[in-house]
Parts: C-alpha cells; structure tokens; sequence
C-alpha cells in the first residue's frame, strides 16, 4: 500500500512514483517515505519528527479564462515594490505580443521572462515546462526568490500542477505555492454556464476549481448585484479558496504571492476558510478583513460551516446547467481511527481520484498528540502531523473536497465512520 504520511517534509505521494492506482490505495498510515529531496530528515524517525524547513523556491500559477486580467495581474506583480526576484514564464498561443503585455516586466527587470509560445502548458507544452524550469533552476538558482507561471486562458490548471509533483526536476527544486485564479466579472458567467459536450472539460470552472486565490477583476464593468451573484456562483464550485475583488488586478501582493496553497502547514487555515457565508462577501471590506486574519475564525466559522456546505450542495445539484463542481466539507468532533480512514480515503481515492480535484483536511488522530494534516490533487496527496493539539482545545476533524459529481452524504458518512465508537 503507497504511503500517505510520512516524518519527512514534504511528504509527499506521488502518484508516479507509487503507482498508486496500479498497487493500491494512498495510505495515511505513518510510513516513511522519502520522496523529496529537500528532506533532511534521520533515518529511524518517527511521526513526531520536526518538520524540516522546506527551501524550494516557491511557484505561483496564475490562470484564469481569456481576457480576464492575467497579465495585467503580472505587470503589477513585476511593477509593485515587494522585494522579491521573480522569474516569469509565460505561455501563450501563437504569436506573442511581447512588447505590449510584457512593457512592466521589461521595465521592472523581472529576473527572468521565459516565452513558452508554440502550445498549452496543460496540453502540449507541459514538457517544456519542465524543461524551462529546469533550466532555470541549474542556471539562475540563488538569483530569484519566486517563479511566476502565466498560463493561457483555455488552460486547465490541473495537469500543469501535477507537474509540480510528478517530475522530479521540478519537484526537487521548486514548490507550488498556489494556483491564482483570475475571473471576468463582466463575462465569466457566460462561460461557467457554457454547457460543453459530454467528455469535454469547461476550463473556466476547471480553473475556479483548482484556485487558492480568486480575484474577481473588472469589477468596474458590472453592478454590485452582478459581482454578488458572480460571488455565489464562485463559492458554489470552489469554498475552499479566498476570493477579491479588484479592478485591473490590483490587489496587495502577500494575496498572490507566498500563499502556502499548497503547504501542510497552513492547511488549516484553507479547511477553516472555506465555509464564508455569502453575505460576507458582498462586502469588500469584509474580503479585507478576511485576507489579513486567516487564520482568526476557527471556530465560528466551523459552526456554520455544516449548514452552509448542506445548502450549497443541494443549491449545485438543483441548477441544471451546472457542471457537477462543487465543494463539499464536513466537520466532525471525535477521534478518528486512522487505520479506518486511511482504508476509506485510500478506497474513495482509488475509485474516485479523477474527480476528486482537490482535497484538504485536518485529523484528530486517536493516540497522536498532534493534529495530522493532509493536502490532495487528484491521486497526488501528502500528510504530516503538524503542531500538538492544545490541552483544551477541541479535537475536531475537518476536510473538504472540490470536484465532480461529490455526493455530500456518502462522503458524510464515509468519514464519520471513521470515527472511533
Ligand atoms: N475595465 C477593465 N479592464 C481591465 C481590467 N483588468 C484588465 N483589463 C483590461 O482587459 C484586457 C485584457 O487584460 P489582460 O491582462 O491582457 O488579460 P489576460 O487574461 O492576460 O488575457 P489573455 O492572455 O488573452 O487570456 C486589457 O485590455 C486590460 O487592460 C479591469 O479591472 N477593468
């Protein structure tokens, strides 16, 4: 059985280097696993071993349908004063107007601007990615401090995040740090309702999906009914993500840069963020208030969590253009039994992996003094214990998938089976 937790940091498994689908299901069973190479951590150790520092030199996506903003959020990025080096590498179809989208980057001396322009990252070009990275990597490690992945607007984000984790020249180097959505407030709707034929993927709900951070830009173009009821149909795919409003991308920087999207550590703050009720974002200021204190609404937000998650799924499943993305979490108090989760999510994994589009929880595990957390992209997922739970704090477990066709109940039930009786 391929292992799901591991003492070493990142933790990771990966898919292609376990077979998971060919050997069986993920495990979250304590194994250690040493898929990375940025572990340091001594032979011998156990699940309570300290968390070594990850050093990769983060990743930041940024996609989101044509025209909806993106390289005018990468001018401001390679424009605003945030100390960082960034090297760039943007992918667009065909011919490039270099001089046009790129002036800022130019002028902003952006580490370096790599052109990926003859494909799709997510379709043809992934391997060019991977060698673009790499190359960066080998010729200009210590020189930048951020990489910036422009994608095109019909890109679906998931096999390029995959890259992340499947090539290990990628892997070893360089870490994703969050996928950045981009949306339209003036046309996304037309393209999120867009029925596509069986089989084919809408990218703009693909992209809104996979998204750590939304920004719903152009909010100039449209009324506050408008961007409220854009907001609603956001939440309804994806409640894990935060989401801004901005016009031409301006947002403050620590929104888009240094996420931890994809970080163990600050899974909590993602499966804690993601029940906002929609009143709350029909209020801008409350979208700032909610940026800078993540990681202050534990508890409230659990509670009304379930009830919203209830109603938002019945809500998606009603509306008969939509897609079949949702979110759907749960929370539940008690201690899990870990043999019995790791069976179940192992078996929901293996079935299910292909729509199971992300994924990310917090455990209570009988007998581990610390809290165990976990991050997943499809069949690709990894966990750790983190910090130890406090005297009298609440053990409580929490996850939340986004993906196709989820069904609350089942899912529900699943988990709370694992709860020790
Ligand atoms: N009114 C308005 N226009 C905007 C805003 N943000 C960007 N634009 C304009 O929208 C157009 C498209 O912006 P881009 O940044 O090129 O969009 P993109 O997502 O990179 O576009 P593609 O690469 O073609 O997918 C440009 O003319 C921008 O100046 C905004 O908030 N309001």
């Amino acid at each position: 059985m391929a292992a799901l937790c591991s003492a070493a940091s990142p933790a990771v498994a990966r898919a292609a280097a376990l077979g998971l689908s060919a050997r069986g299901p993920a495990s979250l069973l304590p194994r250690r696993f040493a898929a990375s190479a940025a572990s340091t951590t001594e032979e011998g150790a156990d699940v309570d071993t300290v968390i070594p520092p990850d050093n990769r030199i983060p990743a930041t996506i940024i996609t989101g349908f044509l025209g909806s903003g993106k390289t005018t959020l990468l001018n401001h990025i390679l424009t605003s004063h945030h100390g960082k080096r960034i090297a760039v590498i943007e992918n667009e179809y065909g011919e490039v107007d270099i001089d046009g989208s790129l002036v800022a980057a130019q002028t902003a001396g952006a580490e370096d601007i790599m052109m990926l322009n003859n494909g799709c990252l997510c379709c043809t070009v992934r391997g060019d990615l991977v060698r673009m990275i790499s190359e960066l990597v080998d010729k200009k490690k210590g020189k930048f401090d951020h990489l910036v992945i422009e994608t095109t607007g019909l890109a679906n984000p998931a096999p390029i995040i995959q890259t992340f984790y499947a090539e290990d020249t990628v892997f070893n180097d360089v870490k994703l740090d969050g996928v950045v959505t981009l949306v339209d407030s003036k046309h996304a709707r037309l393209h999120l309702d867009e029925v596509k034929p069986k089989g084919i993927v809408n990218e703009a709900v693909q992209q809104i999906a996979y998204a750590d951070r939304i920004i719903i830009n152009k909010t100039d173009l449209v009324s506050e009914p408008e961007v409220s009821s854009l907001v609603e149909r956001i939440r309804s795919i994806n409640r894990m993500a935060n989401l801004k409003r901005a016009q031409y991308g301006k947002v403050d920087l620590d929104y888009v840069l240094g996420i931890g999207g994809f970080d163990l550590e600050r899974i909590e703050s993602a499966v804690t963020e993601e029940p906002h009720d929609e009143h709350e974002h029909e209020h801008e200021h409350k979208h700032e208030h909610e940026h800078h204190h993540d990681h202050a609404h534990d508890h409230d937000h659990d509670h009304h969590h379930h009830d919203h998650d209830h109603k938002h799924d019945h809500h998606a499943h009603d509306h008969t253009h939509d897609p079949g993305v949702s979110s759907v979490s749960i929370v539940c108090e008690g201690e899990m039994d870990l043999e019995k989760a790791d069976m179940w999510l192992g078996n929901l994994l293996l079935e299910r992996s292909d729509d199971i589009y992300r994924m990310k929880g917090l455990l209570s595990v009988s007998g581990m003094p610390q809290r165990f957390v976990f991050q997943g992209v499809h069949d690709i997922f990894e966990g750790s214990p983190d910090r130890m739970w406090e005297p009298n704090e609440p053990r409580i477990n929490k996850i939340v998938f986004i993906g196709r066709n989820l069904n609350r109940e089942e899912l529900e039930t699943g988990f709370k089976d694992c709860l020790l009786k």
